[in-house]
C-alpha cells in the first residue's frame, strides 16, 4: 500500500472509550454536593455537541465553566483515559506504529490530556490536533485558546482545510463533525466508529461503519493484530444462558444473537448456518442433520455438563470443537440432592402438601434421620464423589458404585457390583453420565434389588431411568419416596405443559431440570465456557475440549499460527511439512495430536512468508478445517 493515505481519528469516544471531559467533571465535582445535576448538565451538551444539534464553541465554553476543574485534576484524568483507551486501538499498536507518519489525532479535546495518552502508541505529538486550556492564577481551567480553530464551529473543517493534505484522507470517529470533514469534501471516506457509542444521527449519516478498529483495517487492507474482525464472527446463545457469557463475547467483539428457549432440529437446521460459536444447555440437540448445515461453526459451547444432547463424533469429523462446564454446577446438584435426601426422609413434601388444603398431620410415622443412614450413589464422578464427601459430613454412610475405578474419598465404601449396592443402602442416588449405553440402565430389576421402603433420586438424566418401572415401585412401596429432576421428554420453553406419569404420586419431588440452576453456577458457567472457546479462536487451544485432541499451546509471539484439521489418515504432517519447505516458509515451532478419528496440527511460522502456502495448505488432501492466527 503507498504511503499517500492520511488516517485521522478522534480522541473522545473514539480512542478512548469516554468523553474526556465528562470524565475530568467527576473528578474535579466529587466533593461537590450538586455533583450529578452538574454532569448531568455537562453531558447533556456534549451529546447534543457531538450529534450536531448545537453550536459545539458555545457548548465547550459552558462545559469548562460547569467542571470547575483545577490542573492537579488532570494527572488523576489521565490514567483514568490510559486504562479507557478502546479495546481495539489497544490491541492493533503495530498498525499506529506503521503509520506513524499518517495518523493525526483531530479532536475538538485537549493536548494537555491527549498527548500523554495517544504518544505510547506510536502517534507522534505534532500529529496531535487539539486545543489548549487557559487557566488562572490559582491553577484553575478558566477557559481556553480561542484562536485554535478547533474550539470553534465547523473548527474540524477549517483544520483540515488549513492542512490540505495531499492523498487520500480517511476519518475515524463517533461524532457529528467527525463526519462533516467528509461532507465538506476533506475525506474519501468517513466510518462511524461504533465500538463505545453508536449515535444515531452519525451512523444515519455515514457510508461505512466501523464497529471497531479491526474492522476499519480489515476493510482497508492495513496492518491487523487479529487475523478476522471478531464483529463478522457471529455467536449464537440459546436456552437463556447467563448474560455474562454475552457480556464476554461482546467484549471481544463478537456479534451476539440470544434466544431464551431450545431450538428445534429443523429451526435450528436454519439457524445455523451462518453462526461460528453456538452456545446450548442441556435442551438444544446438535444432530449430524443440523451440523451438515453448519458450514461457518468452529465451536460449539454446552454452558452445563452433559454434551450427550451433541452429537460429538460427527462434530469431530465437521472439525468443530465442543466445550462444556465440567465443574461449575456440581456443587448445586449436590445440595440439591442432599436437601431432597432430607426432605424424602422426613416426607415433608407431602407433609407440606396436606397442609395447603388445609391439614394438620403432626407424626412421627415414616420420618427418619438421614444420620448413620446408608447412602449409595451410582455413578462416582465429579457430583457423585463430591456429595459422598458432604453425606459423609452430615453422619451418612457412604458406599457407591462406578464402571471405572475411582479414589475412594473419606470412609466411603466401593461396591463391586450394582446389586451389591442396591441392596444394602437405604437411599439410591443416580449420578452416571449421559452416553447413549446408559439409556435405561436403572429400570424394573434395578428396582427390584433395593430395600423395601428405599429413597431413590435421579439428577442426572432422565433418559437413564425407566418411568414406568419406577412408577410401578413407587406405587407399590417398594420405592418410599423419590425425587427426579430429570425426564425422558422435556418442556422445550416455560410456556409448554409438562405430561409424565409421575406426577400426582405422593412423596414424589419433581423439579424441572434444576439441579445446576443456582445464580452462582449460572454465572460460573458463563464465563468458564466462553474463555475456552475464545481461547481456541485466538489461540487454537483445545485444553478441556470434550471431543478434540487435548493441545495447551504456549502464547503467539511474533509469529503466525496456522491451524490445520485434517483427517487422521497417513502422509498428513508429511504434506503439510513439504508445502511449507518448498515455499521456503521457516517453522518457529509445531504441536501436533491426533486421536483414532482427527489430527491436529499447529505450526507457528515467521511473519514474513508466501502467500501461496496457504492455498496449498488448504488443498491437502484429508483437510477438515484450516485457519490461520496472526
Ligand atoms: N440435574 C441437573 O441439572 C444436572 C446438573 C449437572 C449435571 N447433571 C448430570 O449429572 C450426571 C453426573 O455428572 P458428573 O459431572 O458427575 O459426571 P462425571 O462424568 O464426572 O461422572 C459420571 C460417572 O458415572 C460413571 N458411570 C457412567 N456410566 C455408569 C454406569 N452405567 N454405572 C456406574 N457408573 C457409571 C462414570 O464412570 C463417571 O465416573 C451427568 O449425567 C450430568 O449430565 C445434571
Ligand atoms: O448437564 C448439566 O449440567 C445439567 O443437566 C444442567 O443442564 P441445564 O443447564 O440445561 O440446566
Amino acid at each position: 500500500m503507498s504511503k499517500d493515505k492520511y488516517f485521522i481519528l478522534d480522541f473522545d469516544s473514539t480512542f478512548t472509550q469516554v468523553e474526556a471531559l465528562d470524565l475530568l467533571g467527576e473528578i474535579a465535582l466529587q466533593h461537590t454536593e450538586s455533583k450529578e445535576q452538574i454532569l448531568e448538565e455537562i453531558k447533556a451538551i456534549t451529546n447534543s455537541g457531538m450529534d450536531g444539534s448545537s453550536s459545539f464553541s458555545e457548548g465547550l465554553l459552558k462545559r469548562i465553566h460547569l467542571l470547575q476543574a483545577h490542573k492537579k485534576h488532570l494527572q488523576e484524568l489521565i490514567g483514568t483515559l490510559e486504562d479507557k483507551v478502546s479495546d481495539s486501538i489497544k490491541r492493533n499498536k503495530a498498525f499506529f506504529e506503521e503509520y506513524t507518519d499518517q495518523i493525526l489525532i483531530v479532536s475538538s479535546g485537549f493536548k494537555e490530556f491527549i498527548v500523554p495518552v495517544v504518544t505510547p502508541y506510536g502517534i507522534k505529538e505534532e500529529n496531535v490536533y487539539a486545543n489548549t486550556f487557559v487557566f488562572d492564577a490559582q491553577g484553575y481551567i478558566s477557559g481556553f485558546d480561542t484562536d485554535n480553530e478547533l474550539s470553534q464551529d465547523k473548527g474540524k473543517i477549517k483544520l483540515l482545510q488549513k492542512l490540505a493534505l495531499q492523498g487520500d484522507v480517511y476519518v475515524l470517529g463517533d461524532g457529528y463533525t467527525d463526519y462533516e470533514i467528509k461532507e465538506a469534501g476533506l475525506a474519501n471516506k468517513f466510518y462511524a466508529f461504533t465500538e463505545n457509542i453508536a449515535r444515531d444521527k452519525v451512523v444515519e449519516v455515514a457510508e461505512h461503519i466501523a464497529p471497531n478498529l479491526d474492522e476499519f483495517l480489515y476493510q482497508n487492507n492495513l496492518p491487523m493484530t487479529i487475523s478476522y474482525p471478531k464483529n463478522r464472527i457471529k455467536v449464537l446463545l440459546l436456552e437463556n444462558v447467563h448474560p455474562s457469557a454475552l457480556a464476554l463475547f461482546k467484549q471481544e467483539g463478537y456479534q451476539v444473537e440470544t434466544m431464551a428457549g431450545a431450538l428445534s432440529e429443523d429451526e435450528l437446521c436454519e439457524k445455523i448456518k451462518d453462526i461460528a460459536i453456538l452456545g446450548i444447555r442441556s435442551k438444544t440437540q446438535v444432530t449430524a442433520k443440523v451440523l451438515q448445515q453448519a458450514n461457518r461453526l468452529i465451536s460449539i459451547g454446552a454452558f452445563c455438563i452433559g454434551t450427550n444432547q451433541i452429537d460429538l463424533e460427527a462434530a469431530l469429523w465437521a472439525g468443530i470443537t465442543v466445550f462444556n462446564a465440567p465443574f461449575s454446577n456440581t456443587r448445586s446438584v449436590v445440595e440439591l440432592a442432599l436437601g431432597e435426601i432430607i426432605m424424602l426422609s422426613r416426607n415433608v413434601f407431602e407433609k407440606s402438601m396436606k397442609m395447603h388444603q388445609g391439614n394438620w398431620d403432626k407424626s412421627a410415622s415414616g420420618s427418619m434421620e438421614v444420620r448413620d443412614k446408608k447412602l449409595g450413589i451410582i455413578g462416582y464422578g465429579n457430583i457423585g464423589s463430591q456429595l459422598s464427601v458432604l453425606a459423609e459430613a452430615l453422619g451418612m454412610q457412604v458406599y457407591y458404585y462406578d464402571v471405572v475405578e475411582k479414589l475412594q474419598l473419606g470412609n466411603a465404601r466401593k461396591c463391586e457390583t450394582l446389586e451389591q449396592l442396591l441392596e444394602t443402602v437405604d437411599v439410591v442416588t443416580l449420578h452416571v453420565d449421559g452416553r447413549e449405553s446408559n439409556k435405561g440402565f436403572f429400570g424394573e430389576e434395578a428396582f427390584a434389588h433395593m430395600k423395601p421402603g428405599a429413597i431413590f433420586l435421579n439428577l442426572s438424566r432422565g433418559h437413564i431411568v425407566d418411568l414406568p418401572a419406577l412408577t410401578q415401585a413407587l406405587k407399590s412401596g417398594k420405592v418410599a419416596g423419590a425425587a427426579v429432576d430429570v425426564f425422558p421428554y422435556e418442556p422445550a420453553t416455560n410456556q409448554e405443559e409438562f405430561t409424565n406419569e409421575l406426577r400426582g404420586l405422593p412423596n414424589v419431588i419433581l423439579t424441572p431440570h434444576i439441579g445446576g440452576s443456582t445464580i452462582e453456577a449460572q454465572e460460573n458457567i458463563a464465563r468458564f465456557v466462553p474463555t475456552r472457546i475464545m481461547q481456541y479462536i485466538n489461540t487454537g487451544n483445545t485444553y478441556q475440549s470434550v471431543n478434540f485432541p487435548n493441545i495447551q499451546l504456549p502464547a503467539l509471539k511474533n509469529a503466525h499460527r496456522l491451524i490445520h484439521i485434517h483427517r487422521n489418515v497417513p502422509g498428513v504432517l508429511a504434506s503439510i511439512n513439504s508445502a511449507l519447505a518448498s515455499n521456503q516458509v521457516n517453522i518457529l515451532g509445531q504441536y501436533l495430536k491426533t486421536n483414532e478419528q482427527i489430527g491436529y496440527v499447529i505450526t507457528d511460522i515467521d511473519k514474513a512468508y508466501n502467500k501461496k502456502v496457504i492455498e496449498e495448505l488448504r488443498c491437502i488432501p484429508a483437510t477438515i478445517k484450516f485457519r490461520m492466527l496472526y
